[in-house]
């Protein structure tokens, strides 16, 4: 992928939580790395690990052994969006954009021409000045990926993002994702229960198995990019989701 070292490399990752003899095994060992401009997509079985690695990507959580590292150049180098939403409700939906670039220094005048690109590149700009409880869900979930990209990270940390939404919401916000991602070629480590959003999104989908989750496969969507949502009616695309589902109910229902 052009550059010698992976953005982000786990090596023999593993996180313990709680105190003997009450202990719970949630993460790994676990491998992975995600090349620039890679947008990884995780799936799991649920409570298999894959927040705690996201936190752990994040610096919100250290693992109990193993290393994980980041190799990026800008000083303000990740973003990240959660399911639920992680924006600001007292601040209005320019501000909230604004955020990353009035902790990263950016100066106002900058800053609020980079914001109102972002806001209408989202569809957002008849509302900038509204406050976040006004919005539907989908219009919050923007906000957030505005303002993380805003800051135009060197990686993108996204933990089931668009789990609350409804099924066409969904698959609006990830056709607006894949468009962006693919034109930043922004890095991406990318969590998801969807087969169907890690298919259409990802160069690589890493499978884990139930907790304390590895990483058990790795798919790559044989669908070239530029790619567009058109893709989720391709044969190709309903044969991947079906082995990926093979190896995905293993983990879920053990034998
Ligand atoms: N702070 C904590 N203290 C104790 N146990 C925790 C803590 N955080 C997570 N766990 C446990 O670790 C395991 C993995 O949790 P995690 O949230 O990473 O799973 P997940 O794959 O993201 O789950 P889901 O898909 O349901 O969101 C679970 O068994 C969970 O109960």
């Amino acid at each position: 992928m052009g550059e010698p070292y992976p953005k982000l490399r786990a090596t023999d990752l593993t996180r313990t939580f709680g105190r003997t003899p009450h202990t719970v095994d949630a993460l790994g060992p676990l491998g992975l790395t995600v090349a620039a401009g890679e947008f990884v997509c995780v799936v799991g079985p649920s409570g298999c690990g894959k927040s705690t690695l996201l936190r752990i990507a994040a610096g919100l959580l250290r693992p109990s052994t193993g290393t994980l590292e980041i190799r990026t150049t800008s000083p303000h180098p990740v973003a990240m969006i959660f399911q639920d939403y992680g924006i600001y409700d007292w601040k209005t939906v320019q501000a909230n954009v604004r955020f990353g670039l009035d902790v990263q220094r950016v100066p106002r005048r900058e800053a609020n021409a980079r914001a109102a690109d972002w806001l209408a590149r989202l569809g957002l700009a008849d509302f900038a000045h509204a406050y976040p409880a006004t919005l539907s869900g989908g219009m919050r979930q923007r906000v957030a990926i505005a303002r993380a990209l805003a800051v135009e990270p060197e990686l993108l940390l996204m933990d089931e993002p668009f789990a609350a939404l409804d099924a066409q919401l969904r698959t609006i916000l990830q056709d607006e994702l894949l468009e962006i991602t693919q034109a930043l070629h922004t890095t991406t480590l990318f969590i998801t229960h969807s087969l169907e959003e890690a298919i259409v999104l990802g160069d690589r989908v890493l499978v884990m198995s139930a907790r304390p989750g590895r990483i058990i496969a790795e798919r790559r969507p044989p669908f070239p990019r530029p790619r567009t949502g058109g893709i989720r009616s391709a044969p190709a695309f309903t044969a991947l989701k079906g082995e990926l589902w093979d190896l995905l109910r293993k983990e879920a229902v053990p034998a």
